[in-house]
């Protein structure tokens, strides 16, 4: 690397970072919101202490100190996102020369790439990533890949024996014609391949998935499938006990550089695929496990000094990657510090609105960007470039692992398929192998966390590691988003899991992270572990309002109070703050809100779940494992998908909070209004805070009006809605119809009003069903007080016709039928059909 560096001197540098013209403007907010957070603060103290009267008010006022609380927390972490973002850019060009001249400077590298279910994970696309990471502009003698498997699946294997003879064609393919798409999945479905060497890779390409996904549906490798007496031994490893959880280690280098050639004759890179032992007695610590077994057996093969992960989705978008990571990696001044360099995910056929908040802009690219201004971004899983040094204590504190070969310094001397190597390789990639050693814990990827990613790239930091964010224009790699709201929120779940479990130990960022990296990276690293705090005042801004506005208890500042000013501010300001910084990042508003409104379904579901599941995990009543996301496409549901309709897919217990909060918002916004409406200027005054959040939170509504009626016709969460709107809602219910009767039944509400809540067939149905009982009752009560009252004008001698009288008591129409306001004929007729069906009730 060093002389790579000379050879480059008194060119251009080789990267360059400028600081966001917004740092500065982002300090002055932050000091002016910090104020009016603790304005806030001290005004939920003094109500407090107001509201010891009666245990519901105090119970009010603290449940809301202690949303902002920790809104105000999780505002202050964010900080550490903004006082210093950096936007970096590199110039491989200096170095491009170099690298292609000097073959012997540029440094080799190890790729990873893990897969863990061939049902889940299509071989397919494991070998396109593969493919694509293969046909890099770098020397092929350089590269070496190294495929984890851990669903032991022969399938698996087999698509890679396919995928090193079409690569055979592939990479001098590209070479030739300067492809830039290297996925040859990705170049096929964007060019339309009309010359005829393109036409006949094509056909290569399609036979080969055709046998691929042929076997993969078999579940096995038939024997017309296997050609050689190599081969035929691989796969002999599959005996009939050999499950996914139980099997041997299977190591076979596909290809070694020091043999295989291509149908040029040019070298190709190594290729190895490793399924490491299993045993169903002893923990496998899923991708972290099987990452430390290729950072073991890639030592004894190659042992590069970069190693790059990547999950197995992640397919290389630019072919010139490598040369970007080189212009830090070659810089000595940087080098020796730089544990890692980091790509953002970035998500391929993400639908316009990103409906499911899939791009996660502020998780990858945003808050990294901040992060790389302080001491660097935190580790995302792929995408991500090691110094291999890194997996082996501080910069000065190099930890030199158990044997002699795994140390990043040694040098290897044996070819990949001396016996001497492979049998050591598949020692370490036993399964007992880590007993007793420091792998997890202070070597290699750490364990105990579900996201061993975020948690090795702090633990490294706190180390004393600098890392690099590389957001290039050109997106270096791809990924397979989720577009199921299910799988989101299952992912999102593990997730939440896997941060609790970081933030309740004793790397807990707020102390161990604090002390060890100074406070703003401990606050950014704290932001994600409490990610799932977010639930609790999520949870209570969806219930709280809603249920004191249903019952008439006002909680927030009226309108003329300079309170409520303070309120609109730090509403506005939060959200202000985080659309400008959406819009610069280079995203759009509907997906903006698309994000905040999936922030809140996550909060309402997937975080509280995962709070569930970990504290039941912390009292030893479950466990939890590493539940891989799908990505498999469904022609129908990707349509859906693509049309930006937004399902709920399947039933879940997940979606029932999200449901329940969905309703209750939509009945206290309709009795807002009423009240509203009824009140006048008072209760406008009154209510409005609560009016709004209830409306805001009526983008859940939204999505539950569309389609979790529709949709979820699931019985349980049927039974689940019936049974809460019976029990908790019917008085409100009551209430609610009854008002609207009252106060609308003279223009053509009624109908606007059930148009609205029976637009829905199935929703029709259920709120029908549901509410029928309660719904007669209230007719009826309405009707003996309309009578009642018309009983009492007459008394008085107020009325002069007893028409007027009616309608002014609120009951519809003429006589004759016609409407005195000169309604529409339909409208009369329905609610002719109303009255009618009340009056047999009656
Ligand atoms: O036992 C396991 C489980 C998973 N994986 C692999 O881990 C990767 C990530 O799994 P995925 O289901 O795609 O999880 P995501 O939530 O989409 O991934 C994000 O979150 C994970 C941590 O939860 C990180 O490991 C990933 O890098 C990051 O992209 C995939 O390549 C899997 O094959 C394994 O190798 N072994
Ligand atoms: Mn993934």
């Amino acid at each position: 690397m060093e002389a790579l560096l000379r050879s480059t001197g008194g060119s251009p540098p080789l990267h360059t970072a400028k600081i966001s013209r917004l740092a500065i403007s982002n300090r002055i907010f932050a000091a002016v919101y910090a104020s009016a957070v603790l304005t806030l603060l001290y005004h939920h103290l003094e109500t407090l202490a107001d509201s010891t009267t009666s245990i519901s008010s105090l119970l009010i006022s603290l449940s809301l100190l202690i949303a902002d609380l920790i809104l105000a927390f999780m505002w202050t972490t964010t900080q550490s996102f903004r006082m210093h973002p950096v936007y970096r850019t590199e110039s491989p060009e200096s170095l491009a020369k170099v690298v292609t001249d000097q073959t012997d400077c540029v440094p080799a590298m190890d790729v990873f790439i893990c897969t863990a279910d061939p049902y889940k994970e299509p071989p397919m696309g494991v070998v396109n990533t593969a493919l694509s990471v293969m046909a890099y502009d770098y020397p092929p003698e350089k590269l070496s890949l190294y495929v984890s498997d851990d669903g032991g699946s022969a399938p698996t294997l087999f698509a890679f024996l396919e995928a090193a003879k079409f690569a055979a064609h592939w990479l001098p393919f590209c070479r030739k014609n300067d492809v830039v798409e290297r996925s040859p999945e990705v170049y096929f479905a964007s060019n339309d391949c009309r010359f005829s060497e393109a036409q006949k890779i094509k056909t290569m390409y399609e036979s080969m998935k055709v046998r691929v996904e042929n076997v993969v549906e078999r579940g096995k490798v038939g024997d017309e499938f296997i050609t050689g007496e190599e081969e035929s031994q691989a796969f002999n490893k599959w005996t009939d006990g050999f499950t996914r959880q139980d099997h041997p280690t299977v190591i076979q280098v596909i290809l070694d550089k020091s043999k295989d050639r291509d149908i040029t004759g040019h070298v190709m890179p190594n290729l190895i695929y490793v399924s490491r032992e299993k045993s169903m007695t002893s923990h496998h610590h899923f991708k972290a496990g099987a990452l430390n077994v290729l950072i073991r057996v890639s030592a004894i093969m190659m042992n590069s000094p970069i190693i790059l992960t990547l999950d197995c989705d992640t397919y290389s978008n630019d072919p010139k990657t490598l040369q970007r990571v080189l212009c830090y990696f070659s810089d000595t001044k940087v080098e020796s510090k730089v544990g890692y360099i980091q790509f953002p995910q970035k998500f391929h056929g993400i639908n316009k609105n990103d409906i499911y908040g899939c791009e996660i802009k502020r998780l990858f690219v945003i808050n990294p960007q901040g992060m790389d201004g302080l001491n660097g971004p935190n580790h995302v899983g792929t995408g991500c470039f090691f110094n291999r040094r890194v997996f082996f204590g501080g910069p000065s504190a190099l930890l030199l692992p158990e044997l002699p070969e795994l140390s990043p310094y040694h040098v290897v001397n044996k070819p990949i398929q001396s016996p001497q190597v492979l049998k050591l390789a598949h020692r370490v990639a036993g399964c007992n192998y880590e007993n007793q050693t420091q792998w997890g814990f202070k070597v290699g990827v750490r364990y105990g966390s579900l996201v061993e990613d975020y948690f090795t790239g702090y633990r490294v930091q706190c180390e004393g590691w600098k890392t690099i964010f590389c957001n290039p224009d050109r997106p270096a790699f791809y990924g397979e988003a989720p577009i199921s709201l299910i799988d989101v929120l299952n992912q999102n779940k593990r997730w939440a899991i896997g941060l609790l479990e970081v933030a309740f130990s004793k790397y807990c960022p707020l102390t161990f992270g604090i002390s060890l990296m100074g406070p703003l990276m401990g606050l950014a690293y704290a932001h994600y572990a409490f990610w799932p705090i977010w639930s609790i005042p999520a949870a209570i801004y969806a219930f709280v309002p809603q249920f004191t506005l249903l019952n008439g208890v006002t909680i927030f500042p009226k309108v003329s109070e300079p309170w409520f000013v303070l309120y609109l501010f730090l509403f506005f300001g939060a959200y202000g703050q985080d659309l400008l910084d959406f819009i610069v990042g280079g995203g759009t508003f509907q997906r903006w809100w698309g994000d905040q409104r999936m922030w809140m379904i996550r909060s309402l579901s997937c975080f509280l779940f995962g709070s569930i599941e970990y504290s039941m995990k912390s009292l030893g009543i479950s466990t939890h494992g590493f539940n891989v996301t799908s990505k498999v496409l469904n022609e129908e549901q990707s349509k859906r998908y693509e049309q930006g309709v937004f399902e709920f897919g399947v039933h879940s217990p997940l979606f029932v909070p999200l449901t329940m909060a969905a309703i209750t918002n939509l009945a206290a916004l309709i009795f807002a209004i009423v009240t509203i409406l009824r009140g006048g200027g008072g209760d406008f005054e009154r209510l409005l805070m609560q009016l709004l959040i209830v409306a805001f939170a009526g983008v859940l509504k939204e999505v539950s009006e569309k389609e979790y009626l529709r949709e979820v016709s699931d019985e349980v969460l049927k039974e689940v809605f019936k049974e809460y709107l019976r029990e908790v809602n019917e008085e409100v219910l009551k209430e609610v119809f009854k008002e609207v009767l009252k106060e609308v039944s003279e223009k053509e509400y009624l109908r606007e009003v059930s148009d609205e809540l029976f637009k829905e067939e199935s929703e029709g149905e259920c709120l029908r069903e549901v509410s029928k009982e309660a719904f007669e009752e209230v007719l009826k009560e309405v009707f003996k007080e309309v009578l009642k009252e018309l009983n009492e004008k007459m008394m008085t001698n107020d009325v002069t016709d007893v028409k007027v009288a009616i309608f002014d008591c609120g009951l519809g129409h003429n006589r004759d039928g016609s409407s005195k306001h000169g309604e529409p004929a339909t409208v009369v007729k329905r609610r002719e059909k109303s009255t009618e069906e009340t009056e047999n009730t009656d």
